[in-house]
């Protein structure tokens, strides 16, 4: 990951500060230095890494600390302030009809991107299409379609056409079916006139709403001409960095990002489909200072929570924790969700709770899509109050009332009865492994509603 030091030897820094109350010149130099050394080291360029620092200095020394506030953690909050400005705000990426067009260089990793970025848009419940334009590389169509199948999404190429900007053509109307278009296009070992002039006529060809620049994260300083080049030739609105696994670098990336003035909008760490995520400035940071995400998991949950309070005045996530988890609760769940986005990235975000846990899971035990949302609350709509409180009262009559209330087939009450089923095994696997941690402290603060401020993973 990016600047993979900077978290254990800032915090090192930072504890030199413990206890006293105002911040000196030598102390501000030596962390100041820290943060230089970790930024040079992750390829970031020497003169954003100056301007980052002059910023802290400047702030820590003049701005008084807020009271109560100690001079650690007046320290921490600029640094990570400034950090967060360093990477900028993640690339505006909507929910809605779409053409993206990756472009890179050979290798960069365009084609796993654009099936994980397909992944990521089905499980927001839109349809996405990948066109896989790249006839250069052999190998490159059988490989998408293999990652577009894991992944479950559309998928167009044509092994036997030899040309890129028919395939997209054509691409665009086979699929014309789906939301969210992605064309994967070719890369050369370097930047070439033939790849510059071939990108040029797929992009006039599929009018794209949006091109994204694909980067290997340990591209290091060459990653400024690349950016320039694509930039010039096509527009580049946003970069995607892939290969965090594999690497502490990834500074070069934010330097295509400045020399483009363009944003980070996904985020690439392993071969898998499902190894991607948005890029979020502030959980980004908050993940490479090693200090968990709960500032903004807290945020995201308490505005979703306000949210979705209204008529579920007698929810009680105790309840929940206890083990009765109800239809209530599901469709209490279901609605935070779909304001926080899909639970799998929430849970990633808590310390503790990431990746691995949730691999262990079935796969479709977290898979609520917007249409079967949609259908579910329609279902439950037609319930009884005993029944949502009880679901395994629900017996076969009680199926074919429902079905006739809700208009839907008794095989999605079915459906959702089993999705209960398995939200419901699910929590108790939480709740075994959470014993007095991170998922009973995020309900508590699910329900009671503290911290909240802009630094809570600080304190
Ligand atoms: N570890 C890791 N490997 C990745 C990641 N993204 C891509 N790869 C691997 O990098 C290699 C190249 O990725 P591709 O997606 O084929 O790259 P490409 O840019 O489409 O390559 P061309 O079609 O030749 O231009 C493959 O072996 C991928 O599995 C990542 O985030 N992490």
């Amino acid at each position: 990951m990016v600047l993979d030091n900077l978290g254990s030897s800032l915090r090192g820094s930072l504890d030199t500060l413990s206890g006293k109350s105002r911040v000196g010149e030598d102390d501000i130099e030596e962390i100041v230095k820290e943060i230089q050394r970790s930024l040079l080291q992750a390829d970031v360029d020497v003169s954003l890494v100056m301007e980052l620092s002059d910023s802290i200095k400047t702030r820590a020394l003049e701005e008084e600390p807020p009271g109560g506030t100690t001079a650690r953690d007046h320290v921490l909050s600029i640094v990570y302030e400034e950090l967060v400005s360093l990477v900028g705000e993640s690339t505006e990426i909507p929910l809605e009809n779409q053409t993206i067009l990756l472009a890179g260089l050979q290798g960069s990793g365009k084609t796993t991107t654009s099936a994980k970025m397909a992944w990521w848009f089905s499980k927001k419940g839109l349809r996405p299409a990948v066109i896989q334009t790249d006839t250069f590389r052999p190998g490159a169509y059988d490989q998408a379609k293999e990652m577009c199948a894991r992944a479950e999404v559309d998928f167009y190429g044509n092994p036997d056409n030899d040309d890129p900007v028919d395939i997209a053509r054509k691409g665009l109307e086979e699929t014309a079916d789906a939301d969210i278009h992605i064309v994967d296009t070719a890369g050369r070992h370097a930047l070439e006139d033939d790849l510059i002039a071939e990108i040029e006529e797929i992009e006039s060809a599929v009018d794209p709403d949006r091109s994204l620049l694909v980067l290997d994260a340990a591209i290091g300083q060459g990653a400024k001409d690349q950016a320039k080049q694509f930039d010039e030739s096509i527009g580049i609105n946003g970069v995607v960095i892939t290969k965090l696994d594999g690497t502490a670098k990834g500074g070069g990336a934010l330097t295509a990002v400045n020399e483009t003035d363009s944003s980070i909008a996904f985020l690439g760490s392993g071969e898998t489909v499902q190894d991607v995520e948005r890029f979020e400035p502030n959980s980004f940071i908050s993940r490479l200072l090693g200090m968990g995400d709960l500032g903004q998991l807290t945020e995201r949950v308490q505005r979703a929570m306000e949210e979705t309070q209204e008529e579920e005045e007698d929810w009680d996530p105790e309840d929940m924790l206890k083990g009765q988890f109800t239809l209530k609760d599901m469709r209490h769940q279901m609605n935070a969700m779909n304001k926080m986005g899909p639970l799998d990235q929430v849970m990633d975000m808590i310390p503790g709770m990431g990746g691995g846990i949730m691999d262990e899971l079935p796969d479709d035990a977290m898979d609520v899509t917007k249409d079967r949302m949609r259908a579910f609350e329609v279902i439950m709509d037609s319930m009884t109050e005993n029944e949502l409180e009880n679901p395994r009262s629900i017996g076969a009559s009680q199926i074919r009332r429902i079905s006739r209330g809700s208009g839907k087939d008794e095989e999605r009450i079915r459906e959702l009865l089993q999705q209960h089923k398995m939200m419901s095994q699910t929590l108790k696997q939480f709740q075994g492994m959470g014993q007095g941690g991170d998922m009973e402290r995020m309900m508590k603060k699910m329900q009671g509603g503290g911290g909240g401020g802009g630094f809570g993973p600080f304190g």
